[in-house]
């Protein structure tokens, strides 16, 4: 199991200054959907011409031209691309084969699907690398957590890993971490914390621990 930490609260050095200090403990940096609408690919590029050797994932939440999408992203820096999964079926396998072209993985976040087990076992056969859980903002304002869905989806797939992100906090994540995503995705627990550097070392202590 991997640490993603999504970094969406932040400018392009501020970004930067987060991964210097958690980078002992991350494993997959997330350039998030608000770096994506604030900064663009070329803050992306930035954080890639910085730190050469970290995996960074680019949240451009990709809803169609996914093929060029994917590839742009690639272009600037990112190893894993994430597309909405309420997209085409023939954009998810755009995207697939683009992401795969470059040898690169694509993500396919579940955010805003209703029949979550039918949708998981549809791209599971178009070859995603990630389905990933996620409560968004806008729900966890309500109260709700990715855990029921996120076991679905788990049960379901056959062959894709899957990842699990939405308001994970540090007392949430040992139920989260024992149903064994492939990642774990933390965002505002970590990039709000006085201390991001020690917080990410919790999280990073869980998972091994697990
Ligand atoms: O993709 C996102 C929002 O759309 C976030 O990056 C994701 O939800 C993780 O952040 P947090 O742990 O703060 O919820």
């Amino acid at each position: 199991m991997k640490l993603q930490l999504a970094i969406d609260l932040e400018d392009v050095d501020g970004a930067i200054e987060l991964i210097e200090k958690t980078k002992d403990s991350v494993d997959v940096f997330e350039y998030g959907t608000p770096l994506v609408i604030n900064f663009g690919l070329e803050g992306l590029k930035k954080i890639r011409e910085r730190f050469p050797d970290i995996t960074l994932l680019a949240d451009v939440k990709i809803m169609d031209v996914a093929g060029y999408e994917v590839e742009q992203a690639i272009n600037y820096g990112a190893d894993i691309v994430t597309i909405l999964a309420a997209a085409e079926d023939q954009s998810i396998k755009d995207a697939v084969a683009k992401a795969h072209e470059h040898g690169k993985e694509l993500l396919v976040d579940m955010i805003g699907i209703q029949d979550v087990e039918k949708r998981a076992k549809e791209l599971d056969e178009m070859g995603a690398d990630y389905i990933a859980t996620h409560t968004g903002y806008d729900l966890q304002a309500l109260g709700q957590t990715p855990l029921e869905n996120f076991n679905k989806i788990k049960a379901t797939v056959q062959q894709t890993k899957t990842a699990v992100a939405g308001g994970i906090k540090e007392d949430s994540a040992p139920t989260i971490i024992s149903q064994q995503p492939d990642l774990l995705i933390v965002g505002g627990a970590i990039s709000t914390d006085d201390n991001p550097a020690e917080k990410a070392k919790v999280f990073k202590d869980m998972i091994d621990n697990a």
